[in-house]
């Protein structure tokens, strides 16, 4: 998905993977991966209303964006005035407790992640056809500090069933990604999650510590 893609889909509001809830798996399971005042980061964030849940856990927040509209709407929506500094390629908006880079995900460097304990990814893989899929894993595991733990949550359905994005991330594609540096543990799986309880599309949910 190239960058024009997912601005166009912000700007023509196209943007039915915003939940108006935080997410219930997070809620769930966000305390088994680390605990309050560690500082997770949420790739390819969107204005997802789970950074501000965790920010009142809290956590330290630390999310990447590309589109500058999403960034702003979210702290407009939380009714914060962030700070706004240019970094290199990125606008930083800081919070007490949250920071978002509006940028490409592609150009943070572990400099960027210094200090991030865990990850969790709700809608970053699965926005991804499999080329870019690979890429995005690959620089994940490159940024992000060896000590950390992940929960990600992905979706599956049949083949054909749907064009994506979401993409249907089958259980093997996970552990294949990423079993090489976390025990990688799939959770209860969260059947009819879409489409006004679609059945054919089923969320799951994995915990990933590190090895
Ligand atoms: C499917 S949405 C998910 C947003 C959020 N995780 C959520 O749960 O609502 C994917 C988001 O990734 C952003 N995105 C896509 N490519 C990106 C990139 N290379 N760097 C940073 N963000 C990107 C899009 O603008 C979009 O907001």
């Amino acid at each position: 998905m190239e960058h024009e893609f997912w601005h166009e889909r912000w700007k023509n509001r196209e943007i039915g993977f915003h939940r108006h809830d935080v997410h219930p798996l997070l809620m769930q399971h966000c305390k088994t991966i680390a605990q309050p005042g560690s500082t997770v980061f949420v790739p390819l964030c969107g204005k997802s209303l789970d950074m501000q849940w965790l920010q009142e856990q809290g956590y330290q927040v630390l999310g990447i964006e590309l589109n500058q509209s999403a960034v702003e709407e979210f702290f407009a929506e939380q009714k914060l005035t962030p700070s706004v500094h240019r970094e290199g390629s990125f606008r930083a908006y800081r919070v007490p407790g949250i920071t978002l880079y509006q940028g490409d995900f592609f150009q943070l460097t572990n400099n960027h992640l210094h200090g991030v304990d865990a990850w969790y990814d709700r809608a970053a893989m699965v926005a991804l056809p499999p080329t870019m899929r690979t890429a995005y894993v690959e620089h994940l595991l490159k940024i992000l500090p060896q000590l950390s733990n992940g929960l990600l949550v992905t979706v599956e359905y049949p083949e054909n069933y749907w064009k994506g994005p979401p993409f249907s991330i089958p259980q093997q594609e996970v552990m294949n990604a990423y079993s090489t540096r976390f025990t990688v543990e799939a959770l209860c799986p969260n059947a009819g999650f879409t489409l006004n309880g679609d059945s054919q599309v089923s969320e799951y949910c994995y915990r990933l510590k590190r090895l």
